[in-house]
């Protein structure tokens, strides 16, 4: 009698919990449905990979402290011992990621590839950017845009543009979320990395990637090895195979995302921020023996570009001495001489131990 009684207070107490964690999702998120991806899916997306974490957004802001809690300590193991984590429950609905993939599935037609050649490379000022195989070892079609302090759609067809636009507010309530979590697993006030990137006005770019099939057997490389400036990167992909990631031990690990969630790498600016605390990791993409196309869409987070970024204060001392030099995150792009839609890594430039 005593257990049945302590499984219904048990029952009882997760009933509460969860409603708890539905009122306290609904202010950060108002405008969706609480309905909308709470709870742990982490079964069906934990069986394809054991290597990478996996975090749960919505227990991030739960109200449950205990939940809260578990949820940032795991975040920030990802970010310390990793660099790289799954977002599942990350208020996306799966409709909106389904339809930007297929929305430039679409773009990315074989036989329209001329219309495409318009958004080609014409100067540093371009807000979006098309181009094919454009440095040396790519094997990608890409499209770029710049989305943040002011979103640049391309203007053909008409509708991707707002399909598009639909998935990065989201995804930016998110990051935002995101900032305010990274916040607490250092220690700091929760607004600690919005305050030190001016993410209000953050440089944020778009980056959407076509791996076409390639039948070589070894070798081919879809995107060179790089890090990615920013706070952080974001990506989501129509099939898994390709990415894959160095890590802290320096072993590659591939990426199989789990259907609807989001990979989340951490970027250069937060290394830089922290003082090399949470890193940025070295990722690649391979395209040996694609069979079929591969769809990537990235965006990179980035600080306001007229920010000053150097390591905080909280974390430099005498056993931690300042690993890098400070400089606007304009600076910082252009240190690469690369164009600013380019959002190219200069964190080896910038190192001064
Ligand atoms: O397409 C991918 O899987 C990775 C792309 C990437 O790393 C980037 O665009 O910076
Ligand atoms: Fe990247």
């Amino acid at each position: 009698m005593n257990e049945l009684i302590t499984s219904h207070a048990k029952l009882l107490a997760i009933f509460t919990i969860v409603m708890a964690e539905k009122a306290s999702f609904a202010q950060l998120h108002p405008s969706l449905p609480t309905n909308v991806n709470v709870g742990l899916h982490v079964d069906a997306y934990s069986a394809s990979d054991n290597e990478i974490p996996t975090i749960d957004y919505s227990l991030l802001f739960s109200d449950n402290p205990d939940h809260q809690f578990l949820a940032l300590e795991n975040l920030r193991h990802a970010c310390h011992e990793y660099g790289f984590f799954y977002l599942v429950n990350h208020t996306i609905p799966d409709e909106v990621l389904d339809s930007v993939l297929k929305g430039f599935s679409d773009f990315f037609d074989p036989t329209t590839v001329d219309e495409r050649k318009v958004y080609r490379k014409n100067g540093p000022s371009d807000k979006i950017r098309w181009d094919q195989n454009s440095s040396a070892g790519e094997n990608r079609e890409y499209l770029k845009i710049i989305a943040h302090p002011q979103f640049h759609g391309p203007p053909n067809p008409s509708n991707l543009s707002k399909i598009l636009e639909e998935y990065y507010k989201s995804l930016r309530m998110t990051v935002i979320g995101l900032a305010r979590a990274v916040s607490k697993t250092l220690g700091l006030e929760e607004n600690y990395i919005e305050k030190e990137f001016n993410l209000k006005s953050g440089f944020d770019v778009m980056a959407m990637n076509l791996y076409p099939p390639n039948f070589r057997s070894k070798g081919a490389i879809g995107l060179p090895e790089h890090t990615d400036p920013g706070f952080v990167v974001t990506l989501v992909q129509d099939v898994n195979g390709g990415l894959q990631i160095l890590s802290h031990q320096g072993k590659w690990i591939s990426v199989y995302i789990p259907h609807h969630a989001i990979l989340i790498q951490l970027g250069d600016h937060l290394e830089i921020l922290t003082n090399g605390k949470y890193k940025s990791h070295i990722h690649r993409v391979i395209v040996n023996n694609n069979k079929v196309n591969r769809i990537s869409v990235v965006s990179l987070h980035g600080p306001a570009l007229d920010k000053f970024i150097c390591p905080g204060n909280e974390f430099v001392d005498e056993e931690h001495p300042q690993k890098y030099r400070g400089m606007t995150y304009k600076e910082s792009l252009e240190a690469s001489g690369s164009n600013q839609i380019d959002v190219q890594s200069s964190i080896e430039q910038i190192k001064l131990i």
